[in-house]
C-alpha cells in the first residue's frame, strides 16, 4: 500500500486526511503515527502559504521523502479576517478550541446574521525533495453561527454554518463535511501530483 506523510500534529487534520487518501487506496501517515523523531516546526510565518511550506519542507528535508502539509484557518470578514493564520492559537498558545470559539463569539456578539460572513482556507504545501515546493488551496463559504451547535469535527466546526445549509459543520456527518469542506476542496487540486508524493 501506497503511503503518503502528512506533516499534521492535529488529530482532527490527520482524520480527514486518511478518509480522503484511503479512496484512493493511499495511507495517509500524520506525525502522530510516525516510529521515527520528527522535529516540532515553528510557525513563524505571516500567512498560510509560509506556514504550509515551513511545515512541509521541514519535515521533507528531515525525512528526505515528499511530505504534505496543510495550513488552514477561519477567515471572519467582520473582524477583518481574523482569527486567520493564527487560528489554532486565537485564545492563547495551548491551542483551546473551546476558549477560540469563546473568544470568536463574543467578538461577534453584536453582529447581526448577515454580517457574519466567513470562509475556512486549507493551503496544502507539497514539498519533494529536489523540487519546487508546489500549493493548492481550496476554501469552504459560510456563516458564524451565534452560539456551538453539534460535536462532529474539530476547531471551529461547531460555530460554522457552510453556505445553503442551515446546520454547523459540526452538525454534519464527517462525510458529509468532507463533500464541501475546504480541505476537500484543495485535496480535489491535488490530481496528478499523488503519484510523485506517495511512497512506498
Ligand atoms: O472548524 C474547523 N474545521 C476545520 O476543518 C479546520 N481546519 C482548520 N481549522 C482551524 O484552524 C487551525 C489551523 O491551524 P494549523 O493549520 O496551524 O493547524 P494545527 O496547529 O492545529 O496543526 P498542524 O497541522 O500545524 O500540526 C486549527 O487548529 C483549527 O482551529 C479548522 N477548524
Ligand atoms: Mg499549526
Amino acid at each position: 500500500m501506497k503511503e503518503i506523510v502528512i506533516a499534521t500534529k492535529n488529530k482532527g487534520k490527520a482524520r480527514e486526511f486518511k478518509t480522503f487518501f484511503a479512496k484512493g487506496n493511499i495511507v495517509a501517515k500524520s506525525l502522530l503515527e510516525m516510529e521515527r523523531f520528527t522535529p516540532d516546526i515553528e510557525e513563524t510565518g505571516k500567512t498560510f502559504e509560509e506556514n504550509a511550506a515551513l511545515k512541509a519542507e521541514g519535515i521533507s528535508r528531515y525525512l528526505d521523502i515528499p511530505v504534505l502539509a496543510d495550513d488552514s484557518g477561519l477567515i471572519i470578514d467582520a473582524l477583518d479576517g481574523r482569527p486567520g493564520v493564527y487560528s489554532a492559537r486565537y485564545a492563547g498558545e495551548d491551542k483551546d478550541d473551546k476558549a477560540n470559539m469563546a473568544k470568536v463569539l463574543e467578538e461577534l456578539k453584536n453582529t447581526p446574521m448577515d454580517k457574519r460572513t466567513a470562509r475556512f482556507i486549507c493551503m496544502l504545501a507539497i514539498a519533494i525533495p529536489g523540487k519546487e515546493t508546489l500549493f493548492r488551496t481550496g476554501y469552504c463559504e459560510g456563516r458564524i453561527a451565534f452560539e456551538e451547535m453539534g460535536v462532529n469535527g474539530f476547531g471551529y466546526d461547531p460555530i460554522f454554518i457552510p453556505e445553503g445549509y442551515s446546520k454547523t459543520l459540526a452538525e454534519l456527518l464527517p462525510e458529509e463535511k468532507n463533500q464541501i469542506s475546504h480541505r476537500k476542496n484543495a485535496i480535489d487540486q491535488l490530481e496528478g501530483l499523488l503519484g510523485d508524493l506517495s511512497h512506498v
